[in-house]
């Protein structure tokens, strides 16, 4: 079973930075006021001025967000939210989702090999199908049989990666998990996965040492991933 980051991992963290990010920043006021009382936007709402811990007004609640926004905070509800904001942008073609080409050629090769293939991002679990739905390479969504967002806990806390071993039925010794981030391999070996860190020069330009790497086996491309090990 393989277990992938998207952010840095199958795709530029610029593609994130500079195009989802902003787009969901500049739409954001116009979502809230068109949708904000939507049971399943306004819950997310709630969520934000709870974390305020005070009674707010949509406007605060928008310059929260879009501070959030900023500082690249994995916020649960920020995440939902911007899921449902990036759906207009992909069905009205206004960009696809970026994909590593060698790492669209192994998800298939992988899958197309009997291996089943997860995903675990800070996105929201829609905002996940929606990327791999409109990638560069296509609808990659047929490929993956799972995916997992931080409703089941945070990337860099180990007990995540426990209940997504167990909701996968799979031994987490069975699971090999890609990310470019240490922290969150750090907790998927704690869990007992197996864990691979994905260092995209695009993304990463100094390269990191193995001293940086913490003991993770280290690629720079999908291309060198040795699944059996
Ligand atoms: C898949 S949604 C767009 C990416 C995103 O918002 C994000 O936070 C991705 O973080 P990751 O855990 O995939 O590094
Ligand atoms: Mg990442």
């Amino acid at each position: 079973m393989i277990l992938t980051d998207i952010e840095g991992t199958t795709s530029s963290i610029s593609f994130v930075k500079d195009v989802l990010f902003p787009y969901a920043r500049r739409a954001l006021p116009g979502f809230v006021a068109a949708r904000g009382r939507e049971p399943g936007v306004r819950r997310w709402l709630d969520a934000v001025a709870t974390e305020l811990g005070a009674a707010c007004d949509d406007g605060v609640i928008v310059e929260t967000l879009q501070g959030w926004i900023d500082t690249d905070r994995k916020h649960t509800a920020l995440k939902a939210l911007q899921g449902m904001i990036w759906e207009a942008g992909y069905h009205e073609a206004d960009f696809t989702a970026h994909i590593y080409p060698d790492a669209a050629v192994a998800l298939q090769r992988w899958h197309a090999d009997g291996h089943r293939l997860a995903v675990y991002s800070s996105g929201s679990v829609p905002a996940q199908r929606l990327f791999f739905g409109h990638s560069d390479a296509g609808d990659l969504t047929p490929l993956v049989s799972a995916w997992f967002d931080t409703e089941i806990g945070g990337k860099r806390d180990a007990a995540s990666y426990t209940r997504i071993a167990d909701a996968l039925a799979v031994a987490p010794a069975d699971i090999l998990f890609l990310s470019d981030v240490v922290a969150e391999l750090d907790a998927a070996r704690e869990a007992g996965l197996r864990t691979m860190l994905v260092d995209r020069l695009d993304d990463y330009p100094e390269p990191r040492d193995a001293a940086a790497a913490n003991g993770h086996r280290r690629v720079t491309s999908f291309a060198a991933v040795d699944v059996a090990r």
